[in-house]
């Protein structure tokens, strides 16, 4: 890994441009993986499902400005992006409670390709103790801290029920945790510097739900004014 100056680390994101950063990475290895060697922000605004002029300025606090008539170098685009999103090194991850979605989180290959590498799966209940998940034997609950300390894990994930995210969340944060990705429909308090994010495909869908139920009522309100256009004509 390229040793960061102090300039370079001290030099803040906004955080709507961190959220777009891992898009513009995926949209940049689908590139790579077609062999593309370098793109233009146009094309490369298009895979990520943004508009150019956006793009341009989230890489310009990269450094990043392309080169005029070639575009970005794509290799070395996603080199940058994924230093400044931290996914060059290694990041321990722990997974609390495989049940159904710590199964498919655990089994989701995604993690280790992009830099995440699950050291433990824990559980509070002992029959799920013998099982192994993705190669990963589940452990109990209370082996967080050991697990922590010896794979020094900054990240951890919350798969249990609502009622028990919040304690979970506590524990994580005593063993030296200090981001947390919560899918527990749960609102959890934290200490400041500590970063949480959460899940909830509910939510997603809810949006979803909503944007649907408006285009029904505009495909009705559209049908009545051609219907009175046509009453009247
Ligand atoms: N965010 C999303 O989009 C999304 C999608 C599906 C499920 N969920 C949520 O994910 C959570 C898990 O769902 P599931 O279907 O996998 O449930 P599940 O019941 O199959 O699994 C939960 C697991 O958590 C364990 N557990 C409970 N309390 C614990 C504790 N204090 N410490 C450690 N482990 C503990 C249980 O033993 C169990 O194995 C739920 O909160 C659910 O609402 C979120």
């Amino acid at each position: 890994m390229t040793a960061r100056s102090s300039s370079e680390t001290a030099r803040v994101i906004p955080e709507a441009t961190v959220a777009r950063l891992p898009v513009y990475l995926r949209a940049l290895t689908a590139l790579a993986d077609d062999h593309i060697r370098t793109c233009s922000s146009e094309d490369l605004a298009t895979a990520a499902g943004v508009n150019s002029a956006k793009l341009r300025k989230d890489l310009s606090y990269l450094g990043s400005y392309g080169t005029r008539g070639v575009g970005y170098d794509v290799d070395y685009l996603r080199y940058q992006i994924a230093r400044e999103i931290g996914v060059t090194q290694d990041w321990p991850v722990v997974i609390v409670g495989i049940g159904n979605l710590g199964h498919a989180l655990a089994n989701y290959s995604g993690f280790r390709s992009r830099g995440f590498r699950v050291v433990a799966l824990l559980d509070a209940d002992p029959e799920r103790h013998e099982e192994i998940v993705a190669g990963v034997q589940v452990r109990p609950f209370d082996d967080l801290e050991a697990i922590a300390r010896e794979h020094a894990v900054a990240i951890g994930v919350i798969a249990t029920p609502a009622g028990s995210a919040q304690d979970v969340a506590d524990r994580m944060v005593a063993a030296g945790v200090t981001s947390i990705l919560n899918f527990a429909p749960a609102v959890i308090s934290v200490p400041d510097g500590v970063d949480v994010r959460k899940v909830d495909l509910s939510i997603e869908l809810q949006i979803l739900a909503y944007h649907e139920q408006r285009k029904a009522h505009e495909h009705a309100r559209d049908e009545i004014a051609a219907a009175a256009a046509g009453g009247e004509s």
